[in-house]
């Protein structure tokens, strides 16, 4: 016979099959993706703590959204890599289907969603994993958790400062410093006051965006190549890439002339970063516009200053991203930070933290007849607040004493039958030595 458990699904009730007859299943995770065992998911608790931590610091409020998304969130021409690697397909219902590769078009759909609902500005932040399909040629991961903070609702650059400011109080609060990372800044609006004399239109900016990005990372011929195969005038690739060598502001605005919104906004910002003490981590660097096609201004990436490792976070302003999607014209910034590059950093600085297992109590009875007293004795510690890890099997004290070390407790509450026949229970302080009996009504 069978029966249909919560899931619906209808299990058989046929005895198993003789241990080692199995064909054992592949105990690893799927490629390119991982399991967090309590080491490592303590590590990982810690880095998001800081991005939550930092997160309330700034005001902004916690959201969430499905890890699986209508494929029509990321449909961009742009010929985004993360176009390109969009772990999709089609579900059951036979709807087209993502699995999210970045959180900025969930928080933008949320925002419409909510509409008029919403006052304004919003400033969500979000811990989200991200998927992608690799080939695994490259061996590289197919997920990552994004820490993600957005502004929805200021056209100010007030408002790319805030971002900024946020993520420079992370790396301090982890322990990085300014000579360790630095955020180059530019601006979208860089290429299109170059392009304004070329005439470029708005489908081909976002194709010359994913192009330039790919600086420093394809050869530049290649570059040149691909800005021609998008019909880019020679005399504009040549007049772009003059640009985008650039890193003094002044020198840009000797190109561009002050009066244009890229130079002044860049100029707002080096003002503001001086106001917010930041100054010694920002730099003006025209070659950054970041690979996402729906960034419209302020553009920015976080880097190691040694050079070692791929961008630690980046993000930017994307006024039109709303409107695409049939939304009110509402500004919007915001940041994606990874959780992989910046732990290669920190172990790189070999300031990646110990984070040890720890429990304040551990609970056992030395008879297997006390088993109820000891569960009581947890139930009162727990009722407390604090923490027990309740041997649940009858172990001799040596086995408790390797299981507290392991476990880090801080202390070891025993109960033996002569003991008990007093009310009185043994504790011993894991960390100084020091053991006496108690009676049970004073354990605290
Ligand atoms: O940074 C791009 C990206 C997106 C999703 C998953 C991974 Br791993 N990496």
């Amino acid at each position: 016979n069978s029966d249909t458990n919560e899931t619906g699904r209808s299990g058989s009730r046929s005895a198993p099959p003789a241990a080692g007859t199995q064909q054992k299943i592949d105990v690893n995770p799927p490629r390119g993706t991982r399991d967090f065992p309590p080491d490592e998911m303590r590590l990982r608790t810690w880095l998001f703590n800081n991005f939550r931590e930092v997160s309330r610091m700034y005001g902004f409020e916690e959201v969430d959204f499905p890890v699986l998304e209508s494929e029509a969130l990321y449909i961009r021409k742009a010929g985004e890599e993360i176009r390109d690697q969009l772990y999709c397909f089609e579900d059951r219902g036979n709807r087209r289907v993502a699995l999210r590769p970045e959180l900025t078009p969930s928080l933008a759909r949320l925002v419409i969603q909510k509409g008029k609902s919403l006052s304004l500005p919003v400033k969500w932040f979000a811990v989200g994993q991200c998927w992608r399909y690799e080939r695994m040629t490259r061996g590289r991961r197919r997920e990552h958790y994004q820490w993600n903070m957005d502004i929805i609702g200021v056209a100010d650059i007030f408002a790319e400062a805030e971002l900024i400011s946020s993520v420079v109080t992370f790396f301090k609060q982890i322990g990085i410093t300014a000579s360790d990372v630095g955020f180059k800044i530019s601006s979208r609006k860089v290429l299109q006051e170059v392009l304004n004399c070329y005439s470029i239109s708005e489908a081909l900016f976002g194709k010359v965006c994913i192009i330039i990005d790919k600086m420093g990372k394809i050869p530049i011929e290649e570059i040149k190549k691909e800005l021609a195969l998008v019909q880019l005038p020679g005399e504009a690739i040549e007049e772009l890439l003059q640009v985008l060598s650039m890193k003094c502001l002044t020198e840009l605005e000797e190109k561009l002339g002050a009066a244009g919104e890229a130079v002044s906004d860049l100029k707002q910002l080096f003002s503001l970063a001086d106001k917010y003490g930041f100054s010694e981590w920002i730099q003006f660097d025209a070659s950054v516009v970041r690979g996402l096609a729906y960034y419209t201004g302020i553009v920015f990436e976080g880097f190691d200053r040694e050079g070692k490792l791929r961008a630690i976070c980046g993000g930017g302003r994307y006024d039109q991203l709303l409107s695409t999607f049939g939304g009110d014209d509402i500004p919007a910034c915001g940041f994606g930070f990874g959780d992989a590059v910046i732990v290669e950093l920190l172990k790189e600085k070999g300031i990646l933290p110990e984070i040890s297992p720890h429990v304040e109590n551990i609970v056992c009875s030395l008879d297997r007849d006390l088993q109820g007293v000891a569960a009581a004795i947890a139930t009162r510690l727990r009722g407390r607040g604090q923490s027990v890890d309740l041997v649940l099997e009858n172990k001799p004290l040596k086995w408790v004493f390797k299981r507290a070390k392991r476990v880090n407790a801080a202390r070891l509450v025993f109960v033996g039958a002569d003991e008990w026949q007093k009310g009185m229970v043994g504790v011993k302080n894991l960390s100084t030595g020091e053991q006496y009996e108690i009676n049970v009504d004073e354990l605290e």
